[in-house]
């Protein structure tokens, strides 16, 4: 049985604040993940610092003309994450060319961090999505662009639980699939419109959960992603 690993969300502009969650989840979560609100505010040594030698997912989203995201992956590769992100939406030659230029920049194969296409934002609802001209449910329209991002050479995707099971019935076990919107039983959905518990999510079959608030605004970080962890292993 697949089993489903935790991605704690260090969303903070503070160094000192990231620093302190990295070392308390240390031996508790599998990977951090640094994205916009850290890198923006803190720059890119700090998330080397907070990186040290953890796993780390680089959450920063990119979506432009292919050159510039191509460039932009360029710059971020050396940094040694093990995920970077990039909107699907961006199109077939932007995800091409972010797959060359990670092949090409990164010096072994082996160290080259895997390239995930975001799909539909698990923010999103149906009239949400529905606002920004898309006519399709987020299930249709996760399905759509994640065919289009595996096509065009993206190692896996992120979306919501809700979509795990027709992805793997559409393209089988090949996507590494991340999944945030996770929200154990109880906590607040805060601004996420397409959630699930981590049991639910594994039983799906996602490969990565990303779980942020529920366990930084835990009153023990620690002992929010330990149950999260135990949550995932019995379920
Ligand atoms: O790419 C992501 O990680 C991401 C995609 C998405 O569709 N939804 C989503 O919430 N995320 C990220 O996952 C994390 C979720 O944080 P919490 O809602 O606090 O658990 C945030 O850092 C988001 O930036």
């Amino acid at each position: 049985m697949r089993h489903t690993r935790l991605i704690a969300a260090l969303d903070t502009q503070s160094v000192e604040q990231a620093l302190s969650w990295a070392r308390m989840l240390d031996g508790q979560v599998d990977a951090i993940k640094l994205g916009l609100e850290f890198t923006y505010a803190c720059g890119l040594d700090a998330v080397r610092q907070v990186a040290h030698d953890r796993a780390l997912f680089l959450d920063l989203k990119l979506h432009d003309i292919p050159n510039t995201v191509a460039k932009g992956l360029s710059s971020l590769a050396p940094l040694g994450a093990s995920m970077l992100t990039i909107h699907a939406s961006g199109g077939r030659a932007m995800i091409e060319a972010a797959r060359a230029a990670l092949e090409q920049t990164t010096l072994a194969a082996a160290h080259r961090p895997l390239l995930l296409a975001v799909t539909v934002l698990t923010s999103l609802d149906e009239p949400g999505l529905r606002e920004t001209g898309v006519n399709a449910t987020p299930r249709e329209q996760v399905l759509h662009l994640g065919r289009l991002a595996m096509a065009s050479g993206a190692d896996g995707l992120v979306c919501s639980a809700e979509e795990i099971a027709p992805l793997r019935d559409a393209l089988g076990d090949a996507p590494v699939l991340v999944v945030p919107g996770i929200r154990p039983a109880g906590s607040s959905a805060d601004d996420q419109k397409r959630i699930m518990t981590p049991a639910q999510a594994t039983r799906a079959g996602a490969n990565w959960i990303v779980v942020g608030r529920p366990i930084t605004r835990a009153g023990d970080p620690a002992a929010a992603a330990a149950a999260i962890q135990d949550e995932l292993r019995s379920a």
